[in-house]
């Protein structure tokens, strides 16, 4: 293991830079009986990914964050090359949010040469992102499959932010017998109610002035599935049409999809039925800018 150098002495964080360093202090850890944790992130880190690591530390003695630009989630005209990479900004992060451990591996590392399995979530991994970023679930669950084996943490805990991924995982861990338990994390926001995602660093100002009215219309729009105008009979399609006309309206350029959907198994809902948990959820082109959000929808 190797401290990141740019980090002052006392708030210096293990980083392992490959899965047998990992696997070894885990082992340890749980040979002195104690839980682990594992946060996966793509690095870059804000407060989001700092809410998930004191959530972790809540459910476990020790916590093991893995900073990882996985390159096979990624499209080929996506922003695999752009993505923001911060290390010893994030080192420092985790280090004062109480991490024990940053998990930093290589590419080489997690593909070495003849690299040829590949996980498919077949059901939730349709339609929303699935649809827009072919290969990108198969990329995850491959990459978050790998992750869980390398530290074999007795928990994971993801952000609901990234709400289809989210189900994704839990229906791998479910189907392949994962002896881990998944934890979903609340989606954490700026004041004006924007989702906090690496992402935004890409926005500009003007940009940065329309992102909120996401999250504003995902709030009206699920007011009004919920509303007794609809129970009276308007269907949901209806109701999302008109959240598509006002995002457009407020800027974005291109709305990739806003839907219903069921909570866990994310099956397409013609309408809200009270008692059985929804899920609205969001992807928007701003710029260059793919910004995606979500909203609980229940009563
Ligand atoms: N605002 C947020 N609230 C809660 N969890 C979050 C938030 N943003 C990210 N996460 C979670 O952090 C984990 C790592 O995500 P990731 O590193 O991709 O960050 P991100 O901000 O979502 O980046 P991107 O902009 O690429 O989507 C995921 O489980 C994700 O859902
Ligand atoms: C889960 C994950 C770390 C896998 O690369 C990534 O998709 C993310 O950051 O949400
Ligand atoms: N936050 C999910 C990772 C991705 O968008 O590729």
């Amino acid at each position: 293991m190797t401290a990141v150098s740019e980090l002052p002495l006392s708030l210096a964080l293990p980083v392992a830079r490959e899965g047998a360093a990992v696997r070894r202090t885990v082992a340890q850890w749980r040979a002195e009986g104690l839980r682990v944790a594992l946060v996966p992130t793509m690095g870059a880190l804000h407060d989001g990914h700092v809410s998930l690591v004191r959530l972790a530390l809540t459910q476990a003695d020790r916590v093991v964050v893995s900073v990882f630009v996985n390159p096979t989630q990624f499209g080929p005209s996506e922003d695999f090359a752009a993505y923001p990479r911060t290390e010893a900004a994030d080192a420092v992060r985790l280090s004062e949010a109480g991490a024990h451990l940053m998990y930093a591996p290589t590419v080489e590392d997690m593909y070495p040469p003849g690299f040829a399995t590949t996980i498919t979530v077949e059901g939730v991994s349709r339609g929303l992102c699935g649809d827009r970023r072919p290969g990108h679930f198969q990329g995850v669950a491959t990459v978050v499959s790998k992750l869980l084996m390398r530290a074999q943490p007795d928990v994971a805990v993801f952000g609901e932010k990234d709400y289809q991924q989210l189900q994704v995982i839990r229906r791998l861990v479910a189907d392949l017998d994962l002896p881990v338990e998944v934890i979903g994390a609340p989606v954490v926001r700026e004041d004006d109610g924007l989702a906090l995602s690496s992402r935004n660093a890409y926005l500009s100002p003007g940009e940065r002035a329309i992102a909120p009215h996401l999250h504003r219309i995902l709030v009206e729009v699920t007011r009004a599935l919920t509303s007794p105008e609809t129970e009276a009979g308007t269907p949901a399609a209806v109701i999302l049409a008109r959240g598509e006309v006002a995002l457009r309206a407020a800027g974005f350029d291109d709305v990739e999809y806003l839907e219903l959907r069921d909570a866990s198994t994310l099956a397409p809902q013609a309408a809200f039925v009270r008692g059985r948990p929804a899920r609205l959820l969001a992807a928007v082109r701003l710029g260059r800018t793919r910004l995606i959000d979500n909203m609980a929808v229940e009563a």
